[in-house]
């Protein structure tokens, strides 16, 4: 295991030790890192016997859950959690985090909106001072697919930059969501932001469902070092 998969691991099993009670309903987030989130959880559920409700934020997290045979549930059953931990692409000096990477930012914000704590797991390449120092391929944006040019048009007049639209890697045409839905990689232009008026304005955008961007949500980050110890920082 290289020393970056050394340290999301590291992060992962701290989170997990220090945050999942017994009887919590827990949301299980999506990305590389939190793979390790669940292999960890499966462990202490066996070796601990605890009861824990799983909700996903995506397929993969759905899938993650079954493999690990723990209990899965859904927003219909559980809308309140106790705990969401999940991973993200960059997190800046506020704890304002772009996720969704991997397409999954919808199903991860309501989640984590339904949490009463967001916990974050990533390695030391994800902390940065301002978003973006690190994590170059911008904000993720998640659009209805016969709104993008109008949502693509919209961005780049009002905020600048390059709104990309996603495109798939082994398929011919973009990226579609767990939700049906493409997604716009927003590079913005190297500033200072008020990240929270400019979620809002995006959103704001007819054809908008949701960005990347989670602003006030962290309640913890755990960072996996190089040398395999783990930073914490919380709000
Ligand atoms: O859509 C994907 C999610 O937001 C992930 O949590 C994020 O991309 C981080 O993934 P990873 O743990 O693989 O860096």
């Amino acid at each position: 295991m290289g020393s970056v998969d050394a340290a999301k691991k590291a992060a992962a099993v701290k989170a997990v030790d220090e945050y999942v009670k017994n009887n919590f309903v827990l949301g299980i987030g999506s990305g590389s890192t939190i793979v390790y989130a669940v292999e960890r959880l499966a462990e202490r559920v066996k070796l601990e016997n605890l009861s824990i409700v799983c909700v996903p934020t995506s397929f993969q997290a759905r899938q993650l859950i079954i493999q690990h045979n723990l209990i899965l549930s859904d927003l219909e059953r559980n809308p309140k959690l106790d705990c969401a931990i999940d991973g993200a692409d960059e997190v800046d000096a506020k704890l304002t985090l772009i996720k969704g990477g991997g397409g999954c930012l919808t199903q991860e914000k309501i989640v984590a909106s339904c949490a009463k704590q967001l916990i974050i797991v990533c390695d030391f390449m994800k902390d940065s001072k301002a978003l973006g120092e690190k994590y170059k391929k911008g904000v993720p944006i998640e659009v209805i697919p016969m709104a993008f040019v109008p949502v693509q048009r919209k961005i780049e007049e009002d905020l600048g930059g390059k709104a990309e639209l996603r495109m798939a890697k082994q398929k011919a045409g973009p990226v579609v969501t767990d939700n049906g839905n493409f997604i716009l990689d927003w590079i913005f232009p190297e500033k200072s932001y008020d990240w929270e008026s400019t979620n809002t304005k995006i959103k704001m955008i007819p054809g908008v469902v949701e960005t990347g961007l989670f602003v006030n949500m962290t309640h913890k980050v755990f960072y996996g070092m190089a040398d395999g110890s783990v930073k914490e920082k919380s709000v």
